[in-house]
């Protein structure tokens, strides 16, 4: 039996289309139309109405690091139950364990430069950002538009890019099989070249986010 937080590859692959990134370091999944269009276009709507700069944990000296923007969206909008409710039937992953759904923007010239998501133990933000919650375990993430230059997503310890694309999702496990955290999901949201760049990001704790 699956913990309640978990999800796994093969609860992912009883999806139809979802493909496994052939790696040998990462459990990493692609899924093209994983959402359609109407609610790609409200999603970006509710990123364009409530967006504010992103942050980061562990800020280091580079002010350059990730300067997109992001958007906390809200539970309660039909369209972000929507995809939730699409989420979970997708990864079996038990709500209570995701954070909230956010949305980021990159314009021209923005990035989310290498980094791997799960936080460092002992860095100076962990109490803050693991105490309730623990360490970040798995990330979903959506592409909700296609960009006209720029804005792949790249793996580099693995060298695998990944284009942006309206409505694909990717997903992968940042931990490896003994589930410590991996450093082998190093990735590079790259600048967007023409044209903007927006995503959907969720991420899932290791005990439940306390909503
Ligand atoms: O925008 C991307 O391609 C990557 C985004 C990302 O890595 C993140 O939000 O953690
Ligand atoms: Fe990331």
């Amino acid at each position: 039996m699956i913990r309640p937080g978990e999800s796994s590859a093969d609860t992912l692959l009883n999806h139809r289309g979802i493909q496994r990134v052939p790696s040998d370091r990462i459990e990493l999944f692609q899924l093209r139309q994983f959402i359609d269009g109407d609610l790609r276009t409200e999603l970006i709507r509710l990123i364009e109405q409530d967006r504010r700069p992103s942050t980061l944990a562990d800020a280091g000296e580079d002010r350059y690091f990730r300067t997109s923007e992001t958007c906390d969206l809200d539970a309660g909008e039909p369209c972000v139950r929507a995809l939730e409710d699409k989420l979970a039937a997708l990864n079996g992953i038990d709500p209570a364990y995701g954070e909230p759904l956010q949305g980021q923007r990159y314009e021209v010239g923005q990035e989310f430069k290498p980094h791997c998501d799960y936080f460092n133990r002992g860095g100076t933000d962990w109490d803050k950002y693991c105490s309730v919650a623990g360490q970040r375990t798995w990330t979903f993430m959506i592409y909700l538009n296609d960009v006209e230059a720029g804005g792949a997503t790249r793996f580099r310890v693995i060298g695998k890019t990944f284009q942006p694309e309206a409505g694909k999702l990717l997903c992968w496990n940042n931990r490896r099989p003994d589930g410590t955290e991996n450093p082998a999901t190093l990735h590079h949201g790259m600048k967007v070249r023409k044209g903007r760049k927006y995503v959907i990001t969720k991420w899932y704790r290791e005990k439940p986010w306390g909503w």
